[in-house]
């Protein structure tokens, strides 16, 4: 069974457009390498088979450097294959859905864009962690709303879940953010768009050495 205390420190994404199907999971394995706590796996396709063979692929990766695999936004891939933890935003299965068919203590991290209301309902529903952003501007998802470092702070000093900042992060504009207290920074195009994706995790890693 997960704990949530496993998310702390490089919390990186993966994102189908930044390398060649065939390089994903040794890409994914480099940022292991370098030092990431978490994995999600985020592929916005429609290809199951080619989506359970990956995830299937990730976590037996995860499992062997004892990082953390996350599912995003599928309940049902995160049910075949097994997976520790699934992240669900607004336009995902709704937290208490989720609970429902997923084996007892996967974790369920949640997205609170810029809004104390909805982490405060969320956390208080049983979210595992709750992530805020974006906190710089992103390449990945440019149109996602800012989240500001009032709020950020006002986030850790108020939930016991870890808080998590996503959003433009790289390992040159992370450690404000790490300074603020976030317990992890979720990164996609500051590791895996990297010219070396082992040492951009290993940057990020360290700040929270
Ligand atoms: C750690 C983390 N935080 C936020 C998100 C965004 O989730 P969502 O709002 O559902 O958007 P998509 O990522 O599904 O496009 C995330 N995936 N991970
Ligand atoms: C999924 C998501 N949610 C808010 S920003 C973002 C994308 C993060 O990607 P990047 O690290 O490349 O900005
Ligand atoms: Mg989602």
């Amino acid at each position: 069974m997960a704990d949530a205390g496993a998310v702390r420190g490089l919390y990186a994404i993966t994102d189908a457009t930044l390398q060649p199907a065939d390089a994903l999971l040794e890409r994914a394995e480099a940022v292991l390498r370098g030092g990431a706590a978490v994995l999600q796996y985020r592929d916005k396709s429609q290809d199951t088979p080619r989506r359970r063979r990956e995830a299937a692929g990730l976590l037996a990766l995860c499992r062997d450097y004892g990082a953390l695999f996350v599912v995003n936004d599928d309940v049902d891939l995160a049910l075949y294959v097994g997976a520790p933890a699934v992240h669900l935003g607004r336009d995902d299965a709704g937290l208490r859905q989720a609970r429902t068919v997923l084996p007892s203590g996967t974790l369920i991290g949640v997205s609170c864009y810029n809004s104390l209301a909805r982490a405060d309902t969320l956390a208080a529903a049983g979210a595992d962690y709750l992530a805020f952003g974006r906190a710089y501007p992103s390449p990945t998802k440019p149109d996602a709303p800012p989240v500001s470092r009032d709020t950020l702070a006002a986030a850790v000093a108020r939930y016991r879940q870890p808080v998590v900042a996503i959003g433009g992060i790289t390992p040159e504009n992370a450690q404000p953010l790490v300074s603020l207290g976030v317990d992890a920074v979720a990164v996609i195009s500051g590791v895996f768009a990297a010219a070396s994706p082992e040492r951009a995790a290993a940057r990020l890693a360290a700040l929270y050495h």
